[in-house]
């Protein structure tokens, strides 16, 4: 699916080859600083590599419309916003954003149920914990219902249970709708139970790369 060929970025990343699979899940971890973030950002069409080139299904990246590619690769970033309004209106704005049709209440509230969010459509999102916020944010992007899900620590404020049954809800949602997650996660432990394939990164170079329990380099 996405396929790195020498890509640089800046003095921040040098990845002679990375190549991330449709369909399964991938798993970025290392310490803080190493360039997971900027690699997840590079995915999104935010930031272009200053080397080198990532190639998406065949297409250099740099070919493609971002605005097109981000309704393909939807990105939850590691603080996402949260604006003055209700949970209706901040599920709802990232389809307001692709100009797309609004969802009804039923399928709000099914996303709710999916993020494990128990809370009125009506209630304030300001008012919601910082956890509950990132499922928020989550469940606006399980909205889009995209193809490739980046997700930059998405469960860092949770507590070990919650984050166990979000990352279960959505390893099981992307197997059976057959979707991609490229996923950032500080927890070793979240990434070996539901990772196809792990790469660490460290001081911006990919250190090991592990799919399926075999370290392939
Ligand atoms: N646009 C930029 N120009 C220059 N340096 C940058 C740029 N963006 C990020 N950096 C630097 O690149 C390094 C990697 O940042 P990045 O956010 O990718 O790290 P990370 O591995 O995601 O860290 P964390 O786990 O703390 O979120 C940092 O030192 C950061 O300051």
């Amino acid at each position: 699916m996405f396929e790195f060929y020498d890509v640089k970025y800046k003095d921040v990343l040098d990845l002679p080859k990375l190549e991330i699979k449709q369909e399964e899940i991938t798993t970025f971890i290392g310490a803080s600083g190493s360039g997971k973030t900027t690699i997840l950002r590079m995915l999104n069409k935010l930031i272009s590599p200053t080397q080198g080139r990532i190639i998406f299904n065949g297409t250099d990246l740099r070919q493609i419309n971002s605005v097109a590619h981000r309704r393909t690769v939807s990105m939850l970033s590691q603080s996402p916003a949260i604006f003055d309004g209700s949970i209706r209106d901040n599920l709802n704005v990232g389809l307001r954003f692709q100009e797309r049709e609004l969802a009804r209440d039923k399928d709000l509230n099914h996303i709710l149920e999916q993020v494990k969010l128990n809370k009125p459509l009506e209630a304030s999102a300001n008012t919601l914990s910082g956890g509950e916020k990132q499922r928020l944010a989550l469940g606006r992007i399980l909205l889009l219902n995209s193809k490739v899900y980046l997700l930059d620590e998405p469960s860092s404020a949770l507590d070990d249970e919650t984050e166990e049954m979000i990352i279960q809800m959505l390893t099981e949602h992307v197997k059976r709708e057959k979707k991609t997650i490229v996923m950032v996660t500080h927890s070793k432990a979240i990434a070996e139970k539901y990772s196809d394939t792990i790469i660490e990164i460290s001081k911006g170079r990919c250190l090991t790369w592990r799919c399926n329990d075999e370290r392939n380099n």
